[in-house]
């Protein structure tokens, strides 16, 4: 479970990168987090992970307040940045065990757990091999593993699929699935409105900081009392007044 309570966020004295915002996002869901460039989904998404400080207002993982015990909170969740271009001189194989490390995993249990994820994302050659030399999609993919071997509750992605092949994604939206059946939860960022209509269980979708629309793609049908697609939805809310 993830709680934002009244969550304020400025860079500068002139903008509020993300202005009171509110957000539950419940075990057993896959919640997308959605809206044009720059309304704020990072900065949120910073902010629930630890690397940016909130101005104002409580966060909370799984009932652990991020400001009060950040280890106790980080223990609760994995994350997986926008940019996946982290220890690029490491080998796959050497990522996936510092991260296995990092967070005490059994090694009979990592074993395994590298010898499934590497088979899901047809990555078992690959991961002998430095990061560097692998493609975009290729470093997305070691990047969600190394957070996956050890088994968080709370997921939370900043624009997974990008750079995904169409297999990899495919297999990713159903570990996502999996996850949030098994009563736990996922929170994703995406621009690709076709998936999170398909994917998402609720979705939230933010412009200039604040939430204008939170809930499942059928509520949001009923409000705008219209049988559109989500993208149009989302376009006639996040257009400019
Ligand atoms: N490090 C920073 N310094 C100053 N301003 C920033 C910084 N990071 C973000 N901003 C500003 O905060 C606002 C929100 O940015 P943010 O990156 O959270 O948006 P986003 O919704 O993730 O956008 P995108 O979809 O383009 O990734 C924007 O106006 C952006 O210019």
């Amino acid at each position: 479970m993830i709680e934002l309570a009244n969550i304020t966020k400025s860079y500068n004295a002139k903008t509020k990168a993300v202005d009171n915002l509110s957000l539950t996002v419940r075990g057993g869901e896959i919640f997308g987090f959605l809206g044009p460039n720059g309304a704020g989904k990072t900065t949120t998404i910073k902010m629930m992970t630890g690397i940016a400080k909130p101005d104002r207002g409580v966060i909370r993982i799984n009932g652990v307040n991020i400001a009060e015990d950040p280890i106790g909170a980080k223990r609760q969740f994995g994350y997986v940045p926008d940019n996946p271009d982290l220890f690029l001189r490491l080998k796959g194989i050497e990522y996936l065990n510092f991260m296995a490390d990092l967070y005490d995993v059994p090694k009979p249990l990592r074993k395994e757990r590298i010898e499934t994820l590497s088979a899901r994302f047809d990555l078992t050659q690959a991961i002998s091999d430095p990061i560097q030399s692998y493609s975009h999609g290729m470093r997305q993919k070691i990047v969600i593993m190394g957070v996956l071997i050890h088994d968080p509750a709370v997921w939370i992605l900043d624009e997974p699929l990008t750079g995904l092949d169409p297999k990899s994604s495919y297999t990713l939206k159903e570990m996502m699935r999996e996850h949030a059946d098994s009563g736990k939860t996922v929170f994703f960022s995406t621009h690709v409105l076709e998936v999170a209509e398909k994917l998402c269980d609720r979705v939230a979708i933010i412009r200039k900081g604040e939430i204008l629309f939170c809930g499942t793609f059928k509520e949001m049908q009923e409000r705008f009392e219209s049988d559109q697609s989500l993208e149009k939805m989302f376009l006639e809310l996040t257009e400019d007044a």
